[in-house]
């Protein structure tokens, strides 16, 4: 890239969980996680949670090996730069940027990520609909600690590591402007996304969360899938074992997603996804920042 290129963007969210998105279909950016960081920045920046890199998988040495199943690959990094397997808002966003962008047609999707080609449905407007794939949830003793309180919590997997702890009061997250403490620290040796919950009704909860690379966030789809299968386990709900699907309600500070698991252990989660604006990097600036 040359200081005199215009490279566009686009700003979206899912749920208030909000990104960056950087079409980038030949792979020519050179996106350092100093970079990624500046463009992140709410003040001296375009301000996101996160990045989206929107890039053709035969193109990212990451997702060649996906080229032939999705076109696409999303290349997502946390505010701070730092590269996380999966993002679950973040791939609605960027579904419904590929569609607004017409590079798909509404329908199913395929898409590449870093844990692997998953399945979303698109309509023309409205909720996205992403096949989250199967949660894990090893039995390891977890503790989340804030402000002198203490909870066990539940380990899930998404793709990307979390912590669920049930409380009996959001406000008891405190005011999460640090990563709350967790042991044993072995169990997450790459840090945790750490979720707060509470219950609203029969299969509806709220949380708040704790994101690894972004601080407090409005939403964290991998997040709301964990709390609906650790809510499921703690409800006694099972669909591997029941055979029927479970479906939560759970609603997060920037909205609400809709979480289905399914017999065969996959999650299916649903809801918004809104391109808000488009524009271009200075020139310059954009020169400075991934000179960093
Ligand atoms: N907000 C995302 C999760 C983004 C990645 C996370 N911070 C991590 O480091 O694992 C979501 O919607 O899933």
């Amino acid at each position: 890239m040359t200081s005199t290129q215009r490279i566009a963007f686009l700003k979206g969210h899912g749920t208030e969980n909000d990104f960056v998105i950087v079409p980038d279909p030949d792979g020519r950016l050179d996106l350092s996680a100093t970079a990624v960081a500046r463009i992140c920045d709410r003040r001296a920046g375009v301000g996101g949670d996160g990045l989206l890199h929107v890039v053709r998988s035969a193109a990212h040495p990451d997702a060649r090996a996906m080229a032939d199943e999705a076109e696409w690959f999303m290349d997502y990094r946390n505010g701070d730069g730092s590269i996380a397997e999966m993002c679950g808002n973040g791939l609605r966003v960027f579904a419904r940027y590929l569609l607004h962008a017409e590079l798909v047609e509404a329908g199913d999707v395929a898409i590449a990520t870093r844990t692997g080609v998953l399945r979303v449905h698109l309509a023309k407007t409205g909720d996205v609909t992403v096949a989250m794939g199967r949660a894990a949830l090893p039995e390891d003793g977890v503790v989340v600690e804030v402000d002198g309180r203490s909870w066990p919590a539940r380990n899930v997997n998404m793709g990307n590591p979390h912590a669920v702890a049930f409380v009996e009061d959001l406000a008891h997250a405190g005011e999460l402007r640090a990563q709350p403490q967790f042991s044993p620290a072995a169990v997450y040796p790459h840090g945790v996304n750490i979720e707060f919950v509470v219950d609203r009704g029969p299969r509806h909860v709220a949380m708040r969360v704790h994101e690894r690379g972004s601080g407090e966030t409005r939403s964290c789809g991998t997040g709301a899938c964990a709390v609906a299968v650790a809510t499921a386990r703690r409800d006694g709900l099972d669909p591997a074992v029941t055979g029927t699907p479970v479906t939560y309600t759970v609603d997060v500070l920037g909205g609400s997603l809709t979480l289905t698991e399914l017999p065969d252990g996959t999650v299916e989660m649903t809801g918004p996804a809104v391109i808000v604006a488009e524009g271009t990097f200075e020139p310059e600036w954009l020169a400075g920042a991934l000179a960093s």
